[in-house]
């Protein structure tokens, strides 16, 4: 990594797997050594992507994955650009892979989506964690749902750790910089450190 330019960080991975709760915890161990941490998420916290997270009962299909595809896009250019190019690093709960798991679920022909992020940025390293679907499902279901997609049985978060497990091996094919991790029963604050110990070897101890 050049010493003017910063490091964009991706967790994707099925719902109630520990996004979130890693990327906060990652954002909060990486910051000592960065010259500075930026938090965020896609479907993003602006009117766009606000839009997206709180339409997944109206919008199906081709009519969502272009939404969600405008907020990251808008999101590239106006959050995660400006942080790279002021050195900072950027850790991003959720990003491209999601979409090529979930759309397609929504009936989206896979090469329209894989079209649509032709021109988005690559991150440094891209985490993918899966985990055990019950255990996915049973956090998903004590946290309540507020989108679509999200599991409501273990049945369904086994297609979704089973999508993002094909999806991931069809990144790895085409050069995207992936990295899987299987968090087990690892608390969140291991699976933290576990990812901060591939940035640094990525980063060769620094950042
Ligand atoms: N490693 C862990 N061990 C135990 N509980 C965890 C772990 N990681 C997260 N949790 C808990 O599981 C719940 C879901 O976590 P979190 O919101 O981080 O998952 P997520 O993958 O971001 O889910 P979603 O995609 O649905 O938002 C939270 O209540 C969180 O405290
Ligand atoms: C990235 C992405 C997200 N969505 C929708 C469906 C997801 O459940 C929510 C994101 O909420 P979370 O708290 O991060 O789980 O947004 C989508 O439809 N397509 C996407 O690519």
């Amino acid at each position: 990594m050049s010493e003017k330019y910063g490091l964009f960080i991706t967790l994707d991975g099925p719902s109630g797997v520990g996004k979130t709760t890693v990327s906060a915890l990652l954002a909060e161990k990486l910051a000592p050594h960065s010259s500075g941490i930026v938090l965020t998420t896609t479907p993003s916290k602006s009117n766009i992507g606000e839009l997206a997270r709180r339409s997944t009962y109206d919008l199906h299909g081709l009519a969502l994955t272009c939404l969600v595809a405008a907020d990251r896009y808008h999101h590239e250019q106006t959050t995660v650009r400006p942080a790279l190019e002021a050195g900072k690093v950027v850790v991003c709960d959720r990003y491209a892979p999601t979409s090529l798991v979930l759309d397609p679920q929504d009936g989206v022909d896979i090469a329209f989506v894989r079209s649509l992020y032709r021109c988005i940025r690559l991150p440094d390293i891209a985490f993918i964690l899966i985990g055990d679907p019950a255990l996915c499902a049973e956090r998903t279901a004590r946290r309540g749902t507020y989108s679509r997609f999200q599991p409501t049985s273990p049945a369904d978060s086994t297609r979704e750790v089973e999508g993002f497990k094909a999806v991931t091996a069809e990144l790895v094919a085409d050069g995207y910089p992936i990295h899987l991790h299987n968090v087990h029963d690892a608390t969140a604050d291991h699976v933290a450190d576990v990812l901060l110990k591939v940035i640094f070897e990525a980063n060769e101890g620094g950042l």
